[in-house]
């Protein structure tokens, strides 16, 4: 999917709502576990009831490599129910050597047909590189999480009192461009957005934090909102597992309608 897509369906939904789909057996209704594909059927069940109010799905590829070549197959399964217009993430963070790469490449944009996939930047410019030659996909790069950990490496100064996620934004925005680049910028980490914002005007970030983690919807849009929208915010347990009762749809539902809602007036503050 291209940028003019993406912001279009942002404002013809006024909505800027990722679902994460970050299923998990443990957590899904009972009554699903009798059928032959549980994890199918609950996200076939989240995306009719969400996507009106979604731009975007993002599957946690974790939740279905954990389950094997059946978790694979449901994750191919769910890629292939989404609506075609709207956007999806692989969230698989990957990154290795150039000619390794190519193949996570090859995985997650022709084997899968996803529009875009996490990757981390640590192995440099050569290990991004080969997912940013597909047209119409994209690299959502890892700038500055929502985790504790972040503080570990990514607000680390250097001698000019510049943090690791700064320089990562610096040398980083020159590998690819607003069409096929994005970054992953915490929902929790306040006015920082508005740090990441000044180095990278104009490219989207993925926004995960909001809800489970406890990140502001009001801060992310005042901190990082652009004339383009420029955000996908996730939220994943806030909305999937709103119940995990039969009516887990209903509930998912409702989340995310809630969600859409306070975009809504989000878009019409800040892009009105
Ligand atoms: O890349 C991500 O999506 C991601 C980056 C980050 O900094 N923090 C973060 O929580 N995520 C992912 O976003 C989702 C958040 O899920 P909830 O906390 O349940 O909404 C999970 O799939 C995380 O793996």
């Amino acid at each position: 999917m291209n940028k003019a897509d993406l912001i279009a369906q942002i404002k013809q939904k006024s909505s800027f709502l990722c679902v994460g789909l970050d299923t998990d057996l443990e957590k899904i209704p009972a009554h699903l576990l009798e059928l032959e594909d549980p994890i199918f059927e609950f996200n076939k069940a989240i995306i009719d009831a969400t996507a009106e109010f979604a731009v975007a799905y993002k599957p946690n590829i974790a939740f279905y490599e954990a389950l094997g070549p059946k978790g694979w197959a449901s994750l191919k399964k769910t890629l292939d129910y989404i609506p075609k217009e709207i956007f999806t993430i692989a969230d698989a963070k990957r990154g290795d050597i150039g000619n390794t790469s190519k193949l996570y490449a090859k995985a997650f944009f022709e084997q899968m047909d996803f529009d875009s996939i996490t990757v981390a930047p640590y192995m440099g410019r050569d290990s991004v590189e080969p997912f940013l030659e597909f047209e119409d996909k994209w690299v959502i790069l890892l700038a500055l999480t929502s985790n504790v950990g972040s503080q570990d490496f990514q607000l680390l100064t250097d001698k000019n009192e510049t943090p690791l996620f700064k320089n990562v934004l610096r040398t980083s925005q020159n590998w690819g461009n607003e069409d096929n680049l994005m970054y992953v910028v915490g929902a929790t980490r306040g006015e920082k957005i508005g740090e990441v914002r000044k180095e990278v005007p104009d490219h989207f970030f993925l926004v995960p934090g909001v809800g489970a983690q406890g990140g502001s919807l009001e801060e992310v849009a005042e901190y990082g909102m652009t004339k383009d929208c420029g955000l996908l915010v996730n939220s994943s347990r806030g909305i999937i597992y709103a119940s995990n009762g039969k009516d887990f749809a209903e509930k998912a539902q409702k989340a995310a309608r809630s969600l859409q809602k306070e975009m809504a007036a989000l878009i019409e503050k800040y892009m009105g």
